[in-house]
């Protein structure tokens, strides 16, 4: 499973580390693979211009000491020096190697632009001149390489708060800090390529980890000789409304893809006709009272998505909420619980879908906040109200408290599209009612989504029911994914 750390942590795994080497062995390991990164990426070296950014700080000695290695083979260096100080060694090793200090004009005529401002010692929004180098190396025609992280990006949160550098390459040093794998962050890191500088055994527990496809192989349930449509798990769906039948529609196809023995829909009239015209699979009853008892037994529901508002919604949400199994709430469900919260107090697990927008609602904070700063607000809502969170958007998060972070790396931008969130929410129920945890169920279903939305995509818009079609394939996938 790729892992991710805080800059502490790195901070911590290196002073462990350091402390057994001669003084500069790091930063010569980790200028060795830039290096070798940059060389790459020009094809050939010699008589290329290379554009080093150079920050005061250690960040600027790994640009500094790969910069020597690219003008030896050839390369035509140039460093702009952008702090008080300058890594002293690292510029004479430059200089003795024929590159040469230069002013910022050289960015523009750079075919290769090396962003050694800042790494995991920034604090807060770039300052100047720093902060109009990233945008001059943005506007550049040059490839930008970014050292460690792209500067301007909080290494340890994925938070932009001004100008930063977008990288087309990332070389990170020793592990993946979380900052690279969380957004904003990670849409300005472009691809990430790792270094090895032997960080390995001296790093801790992970701040955050990616579900990888063999993970979710080995946590998908899978039907057994004994298995019947009982045993296999089954979802309640509370979902629709006159006004919005295909949420309910969505959920239920979600549902069925996902794996689960049966599914028992509930709701009103309009939603009912469409789900039985759909789905003739799924159980389903009139609901003309908001009462759930004759729906009969299920091992999990999914609560909320087109369900509205009204009261009957909320009398509804109240007795799903009243049982004994895990619920998992999405959309109007989750507005009726922002609006009475106390409907979240009972004993059985709960795992919220939310985007930001429905998350700032819950945890009464700003929507841009949230976008701003994702796996903090995530941790917080788990925290806070007691739930598995699983935070919807460019990267989707999942958390709970007492467990690290996850982040799903599967997603595409095509699934930025009206009803696809219903999809997730009935593919994750199912893996609730499969017996999954919330975690696992969220972290999975997550990742099925992300990756049916792929395969249903394959470069071209798509629409939410192609994504629960998609789910089996996914799913195949995932399945066949070597050991
Ligand atoms: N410590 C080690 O053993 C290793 C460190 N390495 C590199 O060293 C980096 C960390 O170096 P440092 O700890 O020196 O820190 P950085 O180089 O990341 O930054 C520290 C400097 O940036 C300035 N700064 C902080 N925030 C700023 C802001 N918002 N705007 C402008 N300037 C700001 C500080 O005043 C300080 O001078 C890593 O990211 C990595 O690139 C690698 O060489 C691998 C080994
Ligand atoms: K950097």
């Amino acid at each position: 499973m790729p892992t991710a750390f805080t800059a502490d942590q790195i901070r911590g795994a290196e002073h462990a580390l350091m402390a057994r080497l001669p003084e500069g062995t790091l930063m010569q390991r980790a200028a060795a693979g830039l290096a070798a990164v940059c060389a790459d990426l020009l094809g050939r070296v010699y008589g290329r211009r290379v554009v080093l950014l150079v920050g005061s700080g250690d960040n600027g000695g790994d640009a500094l000491y790969a910069g020597e290695r690219l003008a030896r083979r050839g390369a035509r260096v140039d460093a702009v020096l952008a702090g008080s100080r300058t890594h002293e060694a690292g510029l004479r090793a430059l200089l003795d190697a024929g590159g040469r200090v230069a002013e910022a004009s050289a960015i523009g005529r750079a075919d290769l632009i090396v962003d050694g401002l800042v790494g995991i010692g920034a604090a807060g929004a770039l300052r100047e001149p720093y902060a109009r180098l990233a945008q001059e190396a943005d506007a550049a025609r040059g490839v930008v390489v970014a050292v460690d992280v792209p500067s301007g990006v909080d290494a340890s949160t994925g938070r932009v708060e001004g100008p930063a550098v977008r990288a087309r390459v990332t070389v990170t040093m020793g592990a993946y800090k979380t900052g690279l794998l969380v957004d904003p962050g990670a849409a300005f890191a472009g691809d990430v390529r790792l270094i090895d500088i032997g960080l390995g055994e001296h790093l801790p527990d992970p701040d955050v980890a990616a579900l990888t496809a063999r993970d979710v192989r080995d946590l998908i349930p899978r039907p057994g000789e004994e298995s019947d449509k009982y045993r296999r798990g089954v979802l309640g769906v509370a979902a629709g409304s006159d006004l919005f039948t295909g949420a309910a529609v969505l959920a239920v196809g979600g549902a069925l893809r996902g794996g689960a023995g049966m599914v028992r829909y509930a709701g009103r009239e309009a939603p009912v006709a469409q789900v039985r015209a759909r789905w003739p699979e799924a159980v389903v009853t009139l609901l003309g009272e908001p009462s759930i008892e004759q729906v009969g037994r299920v091992q999990a529901w999914v609560l909320g998505p087109g369900l509205g508002t009204d009261d009957w919604a909320h009398e509804l949400a109240a007795r799903v909420l009243a049982t004994d199994v895990p619920v998992l709430i999405d959309a109007d469900g989750l507005t009726l619980v922002a609006a009475d919260r106390a409907l979240l107090r009972r004993a059985a697990p709960v795992l919220i879908t939310p985007h930001a927008g429905e998350l700032a609602r819950l945890i009464r904070a700003d929507r841009a906040d949230i976008e701003a700063a994702r796996l903090e607000h995530a941790r917080r809502a788990a925290a806070e109200l007691g739930v598995t969170v699983l935070l919807k958007g460019s990267t989707t998060v999942v958390a709970e408290d007492g467990r690290p972070a996850l982040v799903n790396v599967t997603g595409t931008p095509w699934l930025a599209t009206g009803g696809t969130g219903d999809v997730l929410s009935g593919l994750a129920g199912a893996l609730l009612a499969q017996g999954l945890s919330c975690y696992d169920a969220a972290s999975c279903g997550a990742y099925l989504h992300g990756l049916a939305g792929r395969l249903a995509a394959d470069g071209a818009p798509l629409a939410a029911a192609d994504v629960a079609t998609a789910v089996p394939a996914a799913i195949r996938t995932v399945t066949s994914a070597g050991s």
